[in-house]
């Protein structure tokens, strides 16, 4: 039988591990990913969040090693996500009687939507609730990622549960921070902020400065490992990550289908070198553009490369540049390359879509008619170490 993690007294993890999960709505978890939900045995018992639906049973043998999950009073939806609020109609079987807790108005609405009719309890900024020895406040934040999305603290625990906000794809058997290697923890963290929450960078400052006016002393994220002795370092990856404009560091990304474009990739990506870059060269044949875009998120300029392919650049650049436009990075130098046949239109193509994604274009596209040579190299190799 699963059993809960005592967290702090009276409060447990009853989440679900993911082992297996490799794929989470296209971002690659090759680490898995956890499913946290929370029990809080007060006056009134607390439920914060469920689970995936596939792991219901894993959640409630876990919650039935603390209680009869018919105790259940209050179970608190920080997410519609169907990663949090999948096993919601699981457990309110148990406790008919419990009160849904969601954000006004979208997570009302929307849990209404997914799930019909429970007693809920739409809550505001601010509003709390007592259950018993300790409060839950209630703390919206609109699009981060969802409209309905809220973290609820503690005050008398000095816990936060923040949901997506601080959350990694990880998964593992410790439950903190502090029981995993935390450069693998940061990594992770990093990660889901490129994918899930960059583009919506505002709104993290914002929630950001929110907790940063609480006395937290752990966080309890909706996904990965809780932080109880890295608090202070994810919070600055936080306010790093929605506020600053990445002052170095390179990322060239290329598809090729017979080397040309992939000579100048590695032309380009050895001169940021020599200019003393930190620089990272990505073929999309073999890396996923969930972890080229956690790149992208730390650093100043952005190289894209494509052959032209049939008057078009390749499908898998046009895949990157589709997803990178929709994470929307800002304040990012970018340029063009590639080399073709004839008539040559995927550098242009590919330029565009730099614009489109509001990036400064710092060099004008580089289009090299078949195979580069080493004079061609050597001028593109110059372009770069002037910029
Ligand atoms: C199936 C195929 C279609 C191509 N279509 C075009 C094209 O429409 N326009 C063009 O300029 N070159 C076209 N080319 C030529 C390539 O763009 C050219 O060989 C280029 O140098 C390949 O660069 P790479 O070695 O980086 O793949 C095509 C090549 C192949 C194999």
């Amino acid at each position: 039988m699963m059993q809960a993690i005592e967290m702090k007294k009276g409060i447990y993890w009853v989440g679900a591990i993911d082992w297996a999960l490799r794929n989470f709505h296209g971002y690659e978890t090759s680490r898995g990913s956890t499913y946290n939900a929370y029990l809080i045995i007060d006056e009134k018992i607390t439920l914060i969040d469920t689970v995936k639906e596939g792991f219901t049973d894993e959640l409630m043998q876990r919650v039935s090693s603390i209680i009869d999950p018919s105790k259940i009073d209050y179970v608190i939806s920080s997410h519609l996500e169907r990663d949090h609020s999948g096993a919601i109609p699981a457990v309110m079987k148990y406790c008919p009687n419990a009160t849904v807790v969601t954000s006004l108005p979208h997570g009302l609405k929307g849990l209404k939507s997914y799930y019909g009719e429970y007693k809920y309890q739409g809550v505001k900024a601010g509003d709390t609730i007592s259950i018993g020895t300790r409060t839950l406040q209630f703390v919206t934040t609109p699009m981060l990622h969802w409209p309905d999305s809220m973290i609820t603290y503690c005050p008398e625990e000095k816990i936060l549960f923040s949901n997506d906000a601080f959350g990694q794809h990880y998964a593992t058997s410790g439950r903190f921070d502090d029981e995993c290697p935390i450069s693998q923890v940061m990594e992770e963290a990093k990660k889901y902020y490129a994918n899930i929450l960059m583009l919506y960078g505002r709104q993290a400052e914002i929630a950001y400065k929110t907790v940063s006016g609480l006395d937290v002393e752990m966080i309890a994220t909706g996904h990965g490992v809780n932080w109880r002795s890295h608090v202070k370092e994810i919070l600055a990856g936080y306010k790093e990550w929605s506020t600053a404009i990445p002052e170095t560091g390179a990322v060239v990304v290329f598809d090729s289908m017979w080397h040309s474009t992939e000579i100048m990739a590695t032309a380009i990506a050895e001169a940021f070198t020599v200019k003393g870059i930190e620089t990272k060269l990505y073929d999309l044949k073999v890396n996923h553009i969930s972890d080229i875009v956690t790149e992208v998120l730390t650093s100043k300029y952005i190289a894209v490369g494509s052959p032209t392919l049939n008057n078009m650049m390749m499908p898998t650049v046009a895949e990157f540049l589709c997803y990178l436009r929709g994470l929307s990075p800002k304040n990012r130098q970018a340029f063009a390359f590639g080399s073709y046949g004839w008539g040559g239109q995927s550098i242009a193509q590919v330029e565009e879509e730099l614009k489109k994604c509001g990036f400064t274009i710092c060099l004008d596209k580089i289009r090299l008619e078949n195979i580069p040579n080493q004079k061609q190299l050597a001028e593109i190799t110059q372009k770069i170490i002037d910029l």
